[in-house]
This record gives C-alpha cells, structure tokens and sequence, in this order.
C-alpha cells in the first residue's frame, strides 16, 4: 500500500504521564515551519488512554488539528496499525515521530506498511521542493548524511534536541476523535511479561539535567555519588555501557549508541572515557561537564568545561558546593 498526491505533515505525538513528550513538541514546532512554507497544516496524531490534554498541548506546540484515539494499546506492532489507519484516511505526504524508544519501535513498523523509505535519528529537515532533506548521523555521528526519500508518505523519526518547542499558550485548533480497531487475529505480538524496571524506565530524553556516571566510578558504592549529584541539581542519572554491565544501575539509563540519544540542557559526564558510542548519544546537550582522571581522555574533547581530577574527590565537593548555593 503507498499514497499519492499526498499532503500536510502527520506528528505521531507520544505520551508519557498523558502528556507529549518533549520531542514530540519540538518536532511539532519544526514542522510547524515546514508546512506553513508550503501552505500546508500539522496534523498531530495522539494514541492515549486519555489523550484529550496532550492534543490541547500539541496545537499549542504547533499542531493545526489533532486526532486523538482512546487507547490503552502498547504493542508497537498494534500502536504502528492504528497510525497507519490513520495516514491513509489523512494522506500526509510527510509522517514525523521521535526517535525514543518507542518511535523507533512504531516508526519502521509503519513506514513498513506503505513501503515507505524511513530516515531514523534525523537532527535536521530541509525542506526542497515537493521533497525533504534529512540530515542523518551514520557510523556513530561521524558523518551526516542527507537523505532524500521518494515515497508517498515519507517516514522519520527525529532526535530529541535537534529543534526547540514552540508554545502558544491557548491556541486553538480542531480536535478529532477517530475509533481505530486492530483485529486481534491480525497482531502477531503477544505480551507474556512485563518487567518492571523497564516499564518504569527514566525519562531521559526529557531531562534538563543528566548526570552520567562511567566506568571510572569504580564501584556500585562510588556511583551512588552520581546519584547523589544528580538530585542536587534536580536531573537524572545516565551510565555508560560498562556502569551498566557491572550492574551498577539499570539499563533504561544508558546513554549512547545502543541507549539513549539525549539533549538535555546539561550533561555532567563522570569517570566517562567519550567513546564514540557513547558520545553520539549526549553531543547534542547544551553543556557538557566532564570529570575525568586522564587529561586526554576524549571526552574532554566535546566538554564545555574539562574537570581532570579523581571523580570520587570532585564530586562531594560538587555536591557540597551546590548545596550551599541552594541553601543560599
Ligand atoms: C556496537 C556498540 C554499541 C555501544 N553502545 C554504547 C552505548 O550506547 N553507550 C555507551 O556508553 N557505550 C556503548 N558502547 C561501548 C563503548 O564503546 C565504550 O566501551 C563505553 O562507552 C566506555 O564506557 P566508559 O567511558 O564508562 O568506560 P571506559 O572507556 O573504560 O572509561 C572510563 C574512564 O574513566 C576514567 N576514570 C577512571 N577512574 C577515574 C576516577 N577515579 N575519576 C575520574 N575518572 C576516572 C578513565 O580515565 C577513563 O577515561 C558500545 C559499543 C559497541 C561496540
């Protein structure tokens, strides 16, 4: 199945806690942009149980109408049916989603059912002509690529941080209720079990703050330090693969390649080396501190400030410092 003549641009607008995600917001702005130049509209589209607030949130962010489906559904393969129902009732020339986990998990999965080219990851849209220029990275952000996709509709999904959200408070815009049913017969995707830690994962992609803790924090007892700094500045705790591994936190806390891609406004990097598949998932944050014993690690490289230091002495004075300013 593929459309022609399509027109608009459809945001698949994911929630969390009944509201958009922030990405979601920031590609709604952009594609605000990207259709008011051609004197076309944003169409957002919202899958929720209670999906009303987040619609008056995304035409406020930019969306001209917002579709809206009452769903408790999951299931990337079933949330990516019902999005697809609703491209073909709304022909966007143009679906754009972002890059979370799940945006890459329904993205493809609909790009897929209108044998449509999908750009993932994507950190700039131009627009040229009747087509679109996405600026994508390859070979862990070494290079950016621009791809041009030549299918009815063309599919992104876009890294969070790439544009910044735009919002008018009390805009007013159509909201469309839409009954969209899966027939369960047709889902090949059965959920067995759910776990815990993952479903309750943090929100990195939202953060303002992240503070990561790497390898170089030594120990399970040292990484609580990262923690601790995080609450201090009111942020989140990311890790690098190794943290991970040696089970220090969680893995819904890993930044990088094969973990999140963040944006936040700050990014405090503790005991992190800056290998390459770590740093394409945090290069896009506003400033990054980076606290490390060896004065050439690469880290140091992409770091607004450099810190060289042992980790386990800067950071109770970090901590220390911070507090004093705040009980100021
Ligand atoms: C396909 C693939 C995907 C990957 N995906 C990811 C990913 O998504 N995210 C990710 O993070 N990695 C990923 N990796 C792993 C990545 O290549 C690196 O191995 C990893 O990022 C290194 O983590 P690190 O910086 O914690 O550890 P290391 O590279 O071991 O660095 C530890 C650093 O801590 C410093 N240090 C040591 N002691 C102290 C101290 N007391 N105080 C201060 N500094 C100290 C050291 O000088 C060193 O620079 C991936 C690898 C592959 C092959």
């Amino acid at each position: 199945m593929s459309l022609t003549d399509g027109k608009n641009i459809l945001v698949y607008v994911e929630t969390a806690q009944g509201a958009p995600v922030g990405p979601a917001l920031e590609i709604l702005a952009k594609a605000k942009e990207l259709a008011a130049a051609k004197g076309e509209e944003v169409i957002a589209a919202i899958l929720a149980e209670a999906p009303e607030e987040a619609a008056k949130t995304a035409v406020e962010a930019g969306a001209d109408q917002a579709v809206i489906v009452k769903t408790a559904e999951s299931r990337p393969e079933v949330r990516a049916a019902m999005l697809a129902k609703l491209v073909e009732k709304y022909t966007p020339s143009l679906v754009l989603a972002a890059a979370t986990q799940e945006g890459k998990d329904v993205t493809p999965l609909l790009a897929q059912k209108f044998e449509a080219g999908c750009a993932v990851d994507v950190m700039n849209i131009l627009a040229d002509g009747d087509q679109y220029v996405f600026t994508c990275p390859v070979y862990g952000g070494n290079i950016l690529n621009d791809v041009v996709l030549h299918t009815q509709p063309a599919v992104a999904t876009v890294r969070g941080g790439s544009f910044s959200k735009s919002i008018e408070a009390g805009k007013a815009g159509k909201i469309i209720e839409e009954t969209v049913e899966i027939p369960e017969e047709s889902v090949f995707t059965k959920i067995a079990n759910v776990v815990k830690e993952i479903s309750e994962a943090v929100n990195l992609e939202d953060a303002d703050v992240i503070v990561t803790g790497g390898r170089g924090m030594g120990s399970k007892e040292n990484f609580a330090l990262v923690q601790e700094l995080a609450d201090v500045c009111g942020g989140v705790v990311g890790a690098t693969r190794p943290a991970i591994e040696e089970e220090w936190v969680g893995r819904s806390h890993q930044v990088g390649q094969s973990g999140k891609i963040v944006a936040p406004k700050l990014y405090i990097a503790c005991g992190v080396s800056g290998a390459t598949q770590h740093v394409s998932g945090m290069i896009g944050s506003g400033y990054i501190i980076a606290i490390n014993k060896d004065e050439d690690a690469p880290i140091f490289d992409v770091a607004d400030v450099g810190i060289v230091g042992d980790a386990m002495k800067v950071l109770p004075l970090l901590i220390e410092e911070i507090k004093k300013i705040k009980e100021a």
